[in-house]
């Protein structure tokens, strides 16, 4: 199925934010297809993470409508919008430092199993279906060799894959990863690269990241915003092509090295 193609599953129409008189964001509208990459790119301070708060339920709108998977979502609450499956990534300081890998995965996938039993998004989660679940993140990160260690003695890029993992465990249909690749050494940027991109074989991934490499490279859709504002959206070509966002990051950042 191509990216056009496929159904929307998350919507933001007219999406505000106001922090007294500033508009943080000020009327976005997104359309997320399922299993797609979708990027959220613009300047420092144009609203991302203020946007994926608003799409999370981290922080209640100051107007506009959100709608995921057919609910309109806009004023549940994060942890409801967690069991209709959106999950953000954790942070490095929310894994168990002591814990091995496969034990902070597992701990995440129980986060979800008790309201996954009743819920009627979720099939019945009992401990043979976790224990599957845990196999098959720790299979998708890379980390089965390192399913037994400790995750405080993972390397930093290591530890950020777990990070995503944590968010998986929870078999969300749509993953949000802020900046997912932010402190990498180069050499666990293609690890973290080709994670993200297998990951809409089986989620829709919505991406803030600052790296334009990557943002090219494995996006199906960007979304660029400048000053609470969408200025641009479209495929990675259009992007790079496009004159407003060049404009926006002031000269050819946004081409990812190619001019
Ligand atoms: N709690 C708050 N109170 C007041 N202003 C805020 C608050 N949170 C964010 N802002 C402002 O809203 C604007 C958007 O911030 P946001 O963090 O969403 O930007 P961003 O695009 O994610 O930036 P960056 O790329 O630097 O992370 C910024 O000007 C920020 O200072």
């Amino acid at each position: 199925m191509t990216s056009a193609a496929a159904p929307i599953l998350l919507e933001a129409r007219g999406v505000q934010k106001h922090y007294g008189k500033f508009v943080a964001l000020g009327g976005v509208d997104l359309q997320v297809r399922a299993n797609t990459v979708h990027s959220v790119i613009g300047p420092n301070g144009a609203g991302k993470t203020t946007l994926f708060h608003m799409l999370t339920g981290n922080k209640t709108v100051s107007g506009g409508k959100i709608v995921f998977d057919g609910h309109d979502v806009t004023h549940e609450p994060d942890h409801r919008r967690v069991r209709r499956g959106m999950a953000r990534s954790f942070q490095v300081t929310s894994l168990f430092p002591t814990l091995t890998v496969r034990e902070n995965l597992r701990l995440a996938a129980q986060g979800v199993a008790p309201a996954g039993a009743h819920d009627p998004w979720h099939p019945p989660f009992g401990r043979r279906a976790r224990a599957e679940v845990v196999h098959g993140v720790l299979k998708r990160l890379g980390l089965e060799r390192l399913s037994d260690t400790p995750s405080s003695n993972l390397s930093h890029g290591q530890q950020r894959r777990l990070e995503v993992g944590m968010a998986l465990a929870a078999r969300p249909k749509a993953i949000f990863l802020d900046e997912p690749t932010s402190g990498m050494g180069i050499d666990d940027l293609d690890e973290m690269k080709d994670l993200i991109q297998g990951l809409k074989e089986e989620h829709t991934v919505v991406l803030i990241e600052h790296n334009m490499n990557i943002v090219m490279n494995i996006s199906d859709t960007i979304t660029v915003m400048q000053q609470g504002r969408v200025i641009a959206e479209g495929k990675p070509d259009e992007i790079r092509s496009n004159a407003l966002v060049r404009a926006a990051y002031l000269g050819n950042m946004i081409t990812g090295g190619k001019a």
